[in-house]
Parts: C-alpha cells; sequence; structure tokens
C-alpha cells in the first residue's frame, strides 16, 4: 500500500540552501567530503534567527540503526526495506517541519566518524542541538557503544549543557521482555557509574527499548520531539479542560504525516493506547490515498473534512478528527460518553480555537525576532563599515 512520502522528500529538493550569515565560519568545520548531502546548506547558531530550528543529533556507532529510525520515522520506509540501506559516509541533515510546533533538523552522522578529530568543530556541532540521541545495539555487544556514549555527552555537555541526552537501546525485537528490562538495567548503569566516576552525575540521560519493528520508535521520538516543544504544557492543558469536559477518557495531539504525538493529556499513556491511534491514522490516510480525490494538491491526503470514527468491540470509540494541516487529535472514550457527540463536538471546536491562538502567539513572536535581528543585523553592518548588506 503506498503512503505519501513526498512531502519531506519534496522539501529537500526545493529547500535552497538557508542563507544564515554566518554560515560561511561554520561550513569550514566540515571538510568538503563530509558536507556532501542532499540539501546541502547548514545553518546554524543564531539565536535571534527563528528560521533556526533545533537540532536533534542521531549518533551512534556503525550499523546500530541510526538511518533506519530517520527513515521509518519521517519517510515511512517500511522496516524490512532498511536491510538494504547503504552505510551513511557522510553527515546527513534533514528539515522536519510540518506544523510550527514539529519544526527541527535531523543530522544523521556516519557510524564511523571521528567527529573528535581537531578537524571538525563539535563545540559549532553541540551548540545549537537541542537533543542528541545515542543509539545503541542491543542485539550486539554494547560495552564499546556504552564507552562512546560516555565520550560524547561529556563532550556535548561541556560545550551545551542544555541538551537533552536520550540513549536508544534499539532492536529490542529480537529479545524476551526480561531480557530487554535487563539490558536497560545493565547498559544504565554502566552510562550513570561513568557518569559518577568523571563527577558529572548532573547530566541526565533518558532510556528507551526502540525497535522499528513495533510502534515502539515512534513513541519514543515522540517523547523526544516533546521536550523540544516549548509549547508543550499549554497544549497538554487544553487538552485537559477538553477531555474532562467531553466525558473523554484519553486524548493525544499526533502530527499525521510521522506519527510523532507532540501532546496528551496528563493520564498515562498505554503502549497499546498509542498504537491503536497510529493504526488508526494510517487507516485514513492510506484509505484516503486510494480512494480519496485523485489531484487535491497536497501531498498529505489529508484536509479541513477529514474524521473518522472507529467503534470497537469493548465498548470503546476512538474518534479522530483534523486540528490543523498536519495535526489531529484522536480521542478515546466510552460508546455511552459518544451519545453526546453534539457536546463533544462543540467542545473540540473550542479547543481547535485555542491551538490556533497558540499557533497565532508563536507566529507573533517568531515575527518579531525576526524583525530585531533584522535590525541588528543592519546595525552591526553599517557599523563595520557596511562591509555587506543582507538586502
Ligand atoms: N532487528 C532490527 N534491525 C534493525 C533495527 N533498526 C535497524 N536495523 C537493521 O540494522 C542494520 C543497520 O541499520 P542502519 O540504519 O544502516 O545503521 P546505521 O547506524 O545508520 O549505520 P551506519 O550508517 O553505518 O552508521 C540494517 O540492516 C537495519 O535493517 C531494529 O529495530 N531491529
Amino acid at each position: 500500500m503506498s503512503r505519501k512520502t513526498d512531502r519531506l522528500a519534496a522539501e529537500d529538493e526545493d529547500s535552497p540552501a538557508v542563507d544564515y550569515w554566518d554560515e560561511e565560519d561554520d561550513l569550514e568545520a566540515f571538510s568538503d567530503a563530509e558536507l556532501g548531502c542532499e540539501d546541502g546548506g547548514l545553518g546554524f547558531s543564531d539565536s535571534l534567527n527563528p528560521e533556526v530550528k533545533p537540532r536533534i543529533l542521531l549518533m551512534g556507532l556503525r550499523r546500530s540503526g541510526k538511518s533506519s529510525i530517520q527513515k521509518v520515522v519521517f519517510h515511512k520506509m517500511s522496516p524490512s526495506e532498511t536491510l538494504f540501506l547503504e552505510s551513511t559516509n557522510k553527515i546527513c541533515r534533514e528539515d522536519v517541519s510540518s506544523s510550527s510546533f514539529v519544526s527541527f533538523q535531523i543530522w544523521d552522522f556516519p557510524g564511523q566518524i571521528d567527529f573528535f578529530d581537531p578537524t571538525f568543530d563539535y563545540e559549532m556541532i553541540f551548540r545549537g542541538t537541542g537533543a542528541l540521541i545515542f543509539v545503541i545495539d542491543s542485539q550486539d555487544d554494547y560495552v564499546e557503544a556504552v564507552s562512546r556514549l560516555h565520550l560524547t555527552v561529556t563532550r556535548a555537555y561541556k560545550v551545551n549543557t542544555n541538551i537533552n541526552f536520550e540513549v536508544f537501546i534499539h532492536k529490542v525485537d529480537g529479545l524476551s521482555d526480561d531480557h530487554k528490562i535487563q539490558k536497560q538495567r545493565d547498559i544504565h548503569r554502566r552510562a550513570n557509574d561513568d557518569l559518577v566516576d568523571a563527577g558529572l552525575q548532573s547530566i541526565n540521560l533518558s532510556f528507551y527499548l526502540t525497535s522499528i519493528y513495533d510502534h515502539s520508535i515512534f513513541e519514543a521520538f515522540s517523547k523526544v520531539v516533546q521536550k523540544l516543544i516549548p509549547q508543550l504544557p499549554t497544549l497538554e492543558n487544553l487538552l485537559n479542560i477538553f477531555i474532562s469536559n467531553s466525558c473523554i477518557e484519553k486524548a493525544f495531539l499526533f502530527d499525521v504525516l510521522s506519527k510523532i504525538y507532540i501532546a496528551t493529556d496528563s493520564s498515562p499513556v498505554d503502549m497499546s493506547t498509542y498504537e491503536l491511534c497510529c493504526d488508526m491514522i494510517d487507516v485514513v490516510i492510506d484509505i484516503s490515498c486510494i480512494y480519496g480525490p485523485a489531484d487535491t494538491g497536497s501531498d498529505l491526503p489529508y484536509d479541513k473534512e477529514s474524521m473518522a470514527i472507529i467503534h470497537l468491540n469493548n465498548t470503546t470509540v476512538i474518534y479522530l478528527k483534523e486540528v490543523t494541516e498536519f495535526l489531529a487529535v484522536v480521542c478515546f472514550l466510552r460508546t455511552e460518553s459518544f451519545e453526546r457527540k453534539g457536546l463533544i463536538d462543540y467542545n473540540f471546536h473550542c479547543f481547535k480555537s485555542a491551538i490556533q491562538e497558540v499557533f497565532d502567539v508563536r507566529l507573533r513572536i517568531q515575527k518579531n525576532r525576526k524583525l530585531l535581528s533584522q535590525r541588528r543585523w543592519s546595525k552591526l553592518t553599517t557599523g563595520s563599515g557596511g562591509l555587506i548588506s543582507p538586502h
């Protein structure tokens, strides 16, 4: 069944190198060979530039599964196709921006790269990083990976104490539940002991058991991305208000294309509930792809009218509704609560307007920061003898 993957691909091709004014200096940190990735331009560390997106680094030893994770989560590649992926030999950067909430860059590092080589400006790499995902192959001997994790984390922390360190104990599909927990405990203990020995116990590592063969990789990525969304508490609050007034048991706000949930209400997340939501999104998108209007002018067969209701055989109803061009709310509720659909729809309407306001505030802030940045830039250039003008 074909799925829409073009949007990200199109972005890669269409988006020209972003013109950041410190780009030239930063580019010098890489050799030409390492800069050979498709979408080319690298934009960094202008804290005033709203177009500079938080950076998520994917690091780990060779063949640990970094590129597979990126392809499965953001390109809808089927897990079995990753068997044919070639080893990455360049740093690959990709922009992911499907809504103003989900907007970041992913940098996939080749496993064999020695980024502590003096020719690499690792300070520049870590300076603009929001999250560093370190992938450890759980089916392999992980002693070397754990020591590499320690080296990476300590170097990165020295440059930027605000990085979220996320450890994916990956390829757990081949392991029994007991074995998974045992490995997680062991890796957790070794990694934290190393940090304590180095006097860096203040560094917080988050661990996730992941596999591309189930939903665990999407769930883990959701949590990584959520930490980079400054509006998260507001979104959670809105979802709490929405569900408590509508007799809904659980609600998720999803990025439809990646199936990353960017927020949920404050009740705990049950993995099977999350899996059902992902399946429902797949059903809606796949059916729309196959039977929807042929040419809607949009890459994603998803619009204002998109909605779906599924009655499960356990008196639960799953209700999906469009929130914005790329976001959907998926709710779980009991059949008897769904009888008040009018009330739910009215509350949903209020929720949607509130989300729009959060968007608008963000856009206003971005616009103001852009203006401020431009003003500072023009002051800087006129102050330095008017060397270059960005206009
Ligand atoms: N069983 C299993 N295999 C996986 C999983 N993720 C990736 N793989 C396999 O691991 C192998 C290596 O994956 P890659 O994504 O190329 O690894 P990489 O870390 O990008 O490798 P380099 O580019 O060499 O650094 C591939 O054969 C994948 O199919 C997983 O969750 N489970």
